[in-house]
C-alpha cells in the first residue's frame, strides 16, 4: 500500500470496510477519503470491492468503480482511494518479491490462519495487568522486560517476544524471549506501528534454520506479528514485538498496546550522554551492556580495573570509555602496550629516568605514570610484563610513587590504572610467570568482554558505527547495507573480533562498487563466505541464519557458490570463476594491495604511538613518501 497507511496489514477473512471513521476496518485519515468509502468481501474464492457511495471515488485500475456494485478483484489490481493506492495480491511471497514491504498485504485467509485465538481469561487479563503495573514501577529496565514478558505470556500465549529498542540506527533487539530467539519482523511494521502510535498486526512467515556439516535447511512456518510501539519521555523509544501462529483478535492488539504504553519509560529510560567527545561504545548485547554498567560505575572511583577479552573484543575501547565517564575526563589518557616494549627499554618507558641513568641518557624523561599524572594509565597487554618490573609496577600501585631508574628519590602521582590482557592471568599465577601479589593488587574491579561471536547483537551496530566513521575518513560513503551482506555479517564468528570487523568494513568501503551500499561481494571472502574458510564453528543455528532468509530446501550457507577472491558487482565472472574481463580482476587486485599497504601505514603509526619519523624508518620509507602516502590514504594521524 502506498500513502499515508504504508506498510499496514490486515488480512481479508471478513467484510473489510475502509473509510475515516472506519476504526473497526481500515481507517484512512485522509480528507479525500469518505467516512465509509468501500469495502473489500470475500467473494467465492477471491474478493469483490465495492464502493459505498463515496463522495471522491473508489478507482480500479485507473477506472472509478460505480456505487454499490460489486467489482471481482483479480491478482495485480491496483485500488484507488483518496491518497492511497492498495495492491490486491493473494500470494504474500510474490507481494513482497514485488514491493518489498512497503505494502499493504491483502492475502486471502488460509485454513490454517482461520484458526484464531479465544480472547484472554480474566485470571490472564488479572495476572497481565498486575505484572504490568508492577513493570511499570521498577527501576531496573531489565527487571521490567522480564515482568513485561511474563505479562504477555499470561495473556497471549506468544511462541516468542522481542523488545526492540530505537537507536541512531534504527530499531535494534534488546531481549528475546526464548533467549537467542530469532524472528523475522519486518522494519516497515515498526515504523508504521511508531508513526501510527498504536499496536499494528501482519502476518509475518518465520524461517528457522537447520544445520548439518555441510548444508543449511531452511524450514517456513506461517505466523503473526503483533508489533506494539514504546515511548519514553513523550518520544518514540522502541518496541514490543509479539510472535505468535495464531492471528490476533482486536481485544488482544488493544491490550498489547495499552500495556506497551504504560511501561515505555521503564522499558526504555533515556540513556546516559556521553560525558566527553568519545562516542561510547556500541553496546546492544547483554553482556557489553553489563561490562558498560561496570565501567560506568568504576568510573566514579579510584579502584584499578581489569579488563580481560580475547584480542579486539574492545578492552581499550572500554578503558577509554571509563576514563571519559569519570573525573579525570579532562587529565590525558595514556595508553601502552606492555608486550610491545622492548624489554630493556621497557622500565625506562614506564617509570622514566633521570639524566645520565644510563649511556644514551642525555635528558631526563618523564615514564608513562608521570605522563599520565591527572588521568587515567591504560596498561594494555599487562601479562606480558617482564618479572622484574611486575615487582616494581606492584609498588607504584601501593605506594603511588614512582622511581625514575637512576633516580635517588620518588615521584608521587595521581594515577588512575586499568590494566588489560587477553591471557589467563589465573594461569599465568599458577604456572609462575605472573606474580599473584600483583594479580589481586589489578584486579579490583574486573571486567570481561566476551568475544564477539558470543554477542552478535552487536555486529550490526558496529558494522554501522564503522561505516558512518570510517566512510568520511575514507571520503567513500554508504547508505548501509545489502540484506545479504548484513547477514553475511551477523553469520561471520569473528576471530579477530572487534578489530576484525572493522577492518572488513574499511576495506568493503574501499573496494565498494558504485551502488549506495556495501554489497556481500564487497566484504572479505572469508566473511562472505565462512563455511568455504572453515570459520561458521562455534555458531548457534539462530546466529547463522539471517532474520529475513525465505528461501526454501537445502542450502548452501553465503548464497550461491561464487568464486574465491574478490568480486565487485558489476565485474562478471563466469560460473566457472574466470574473470572477465582481466582487465577488471588486475584493477581489484591493485585496489587489495592498496588496502593492504594503507592497513601497514596505520600499524606501523600505532605502534610508533604516532612518531612519523619512528613509523617511516619501520616501514623502510622516508618521512617525505609517508607524508605523501598519509595524504594519498586520507589516514588521519589523530583519529
Ligand atoms: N564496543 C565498541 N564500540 C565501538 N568500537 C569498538 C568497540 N569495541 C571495539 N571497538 C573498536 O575496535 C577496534 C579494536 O578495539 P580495541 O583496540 O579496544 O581492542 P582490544 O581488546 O584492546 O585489542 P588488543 O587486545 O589487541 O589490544 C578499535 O578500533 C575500537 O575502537
Amino acid at each position: 500500500m502506498f500513502g499515508p497507511c504504508r506498510g499496514v496489514a490486515r488480512e481479508l477473512d471478513a467484510p473489510l470496510v475502509v473509510g475515516r471513521a472506519s476504526e473497526g476496518g481500515l481507517q484512512l485519515l485522509d480528507e479525500k477519503v469518505s467516512r465509509e468509502h468501500c469495502v473489500f468481501s470475500p467473494d467465492g474464492d477471491g474478493h469483490s470491492l465495492k464502493d459505498l457511495g463515496s463522495r471522491n471515488g473508489t478507482w480500479l485500475n485507473g477506472q472509478r468503480i460505480p456505487a454499490q456494485q460489486a467489482m471481482a478483484l483479480r491478482p495485480g489490481d491496483h485500488v484507488s482511494v483518496g491518497e492511497s493506492v492498495l495492491v490486491y495480491e493473494p500470494s504474500f511471497e510474490a507481494l513482497r518479491a514485488r514491493d518489498g514491504e512497503s505494502t499493504l498485504v491483502l492475502t486471502r485467509t488460509r485454513a490454517e490462519r482461520a484458526r484464531s485465538s479465544s480472547a484472554p481469561g480474566p485470571d490472564a487479563l488479572a495476572r497481565a495487568g498486575e505484572l504490568a503495573l508492577r513493570a511499570a514501577t521498577t527501576p531496573s529496565p531489565d527487571a521490567a522486560v522480564g515482568l513485561v514478558f511474563e505479562a504477555l505470556e499470561s495473556a497471549l500465549q506468544p511462541s516468542a517476544l522481542v523488545m526492540l529498542r530505537l537507536g541512531p540506527h534504527g530499531p535494534r533487539p534488546r531481549h528475546t524471549r526464548p533467549h537467542g530467539a530469532h524472528l523475522t519482523v519486518s522494519r516497515e511494521l515498526v515504523d508504521s506501528a511508531l508513526r501510527a502510535g498504536r499496536a499494528l498486526v501482519m502476518p509475518e512467515p518465520q524461517a528457522r534454520a537447520e544445520h548439518d556439516a555441510h548444508t543449511t535447511r531452511v524450514r517456513r512456518s506461517d505466523a503473526h506479528v503483533l508489533c506494539a510501539p514504546l515511548y519514553s519521555a513523550g518520544q518514540p523509544a522502541g518496541a514490543l514485538c509479539i510472535l505468535r501462529e495464531q492471528a490476533f483478535q482486536d481485544e488482544e492488539l488493544s491490550l498489547a498496546g495499552a500495556l506497551a504504553l504504560a511501561v515505555g519509560p521503564s522499558l526504555c529510560p533515556p540513556e546516559p550522554p556521553s560525558t566527553s567527545g568519545h562516542p561510547s561504545p556500541v553496546a546492544e548485547s547483554a553482556s557489553m551492556r553489563e561490562a558498560m554498567r561496570v565501567a560506568a560505575a568504576a568510573a566514579a572511583v579510584q579502584s584499578t580495573v581489569l579488563i580481560t577479552g580475547e584480542s579486539g573484543t574492545g578492552k581499550e575501547e572500554v578503558a577509554r570509555s571509563l576514563h571519559a565517564l569519570g573525573p579525570r575526563t579532562k587529565g590525558p589518557f595514556i595508553a601502552v602496550n606492555c608486550g610491545a616494549i622492548p624489554a630493556e627499554l621497557a622500565e625506562s618507558e614506564l617509570f622514566g629516568h633521570e639524566k645520565g641513568a644510563f649511556t644514551g641518557a642525555q635528558s631526563l624523561r618523564e615514564g608513562v605514570f608521570e605522563q599520565a599524572d591527572g588521568g587515567t594509565l591504560f596498561l594494555d597487554e599487562v601479562g606480558d610484563l617482564p618479572a622484574p618490573l611486575q615487582v616494581k609496577l606492584l609498588r607504584v600501585l601501593q605506594d603511588r610513587i614512582v622511581h625514575r631508574v637512576g633516580g635517588r628519590s620518588g615521584v608521587p602521582v595521581d594515577v588512575r590504572v586499568v590494566a588489560a590482557t587477553h591471557r589467563d592471568l589465573k594461569e599465568a599465577v599458577r604456572t609462575g610467570s605472573f606474580r599473584e601479589d600483583l594479580y589481586w593488587r589489578l584486579n579490583v574491579v574486573r571486567i570481561h568482554l566476551a568475544p564477539l561471536r558470543e554477542r552478535p547483537e552487536d555486529v550490526l551496530p558496529l558494522a554501522e558505527r564503522f561505516l558512518a566513521k570510517l566512510g568520511p575518513q575514507l571520503g567513500r560513503r554508504a547508505a548501509g547495507f545489502t540484506r545479504e551482506a548484513s547477514n553475511a555479517l551477523r553469520v561471520c564468528p569473528w576471530p579477530g573480533n572487534v578489530r576484525q570487523l572493522a577492518n572488513a568494513i574499511e576495506r568493503a568501503l574501499v573496494l565498494k562498487g558504485p551502488g549506495d551500499h556495501v554489497g556481500v561481494d564487497d566484504l572479505p571472502p572469508e566473511v562472505a563466505s565462512p563455511e568455504r574458510h572453515g570459520s561458521t564453528e562455534g555458531l548457534s543455528g539462530s546466529e547463522r541464519l539471517g532474520g529475513s532468509e525465505r528461501t526454501d530446501g537445502p542450502k548452501h550457507l553465503g548464497g550461491p557458490e561464487r568464486p574465491g577472491g574478490i568480486e565487485r558487482p558489476g565485474s562478471q565472472a563466469s560460473a566457472s570463476g574466470t574473470p572477465s574481463p582481466a582487465g577488471g580482476v588486475q584493477a581489484t587486485l591493485a585496489e587489495v594491495l592498496k588496502a593492504v599497504e594503507r592497513e601497514h601505514i596505520v600499524l606501523a603509526l600505532k605502534r610508533a604511538r604516532g612518531v612519523k619519523s619512528a613509523a617511516a624508518e619501520a616501514l623502510g620509507i622516508s618521512r617525505p613518501t609517508l607524508d605523501r602516502k598519509l595524504e594519498e590514504y586520507g589516514i588521519d594521524l589523530y583519529a
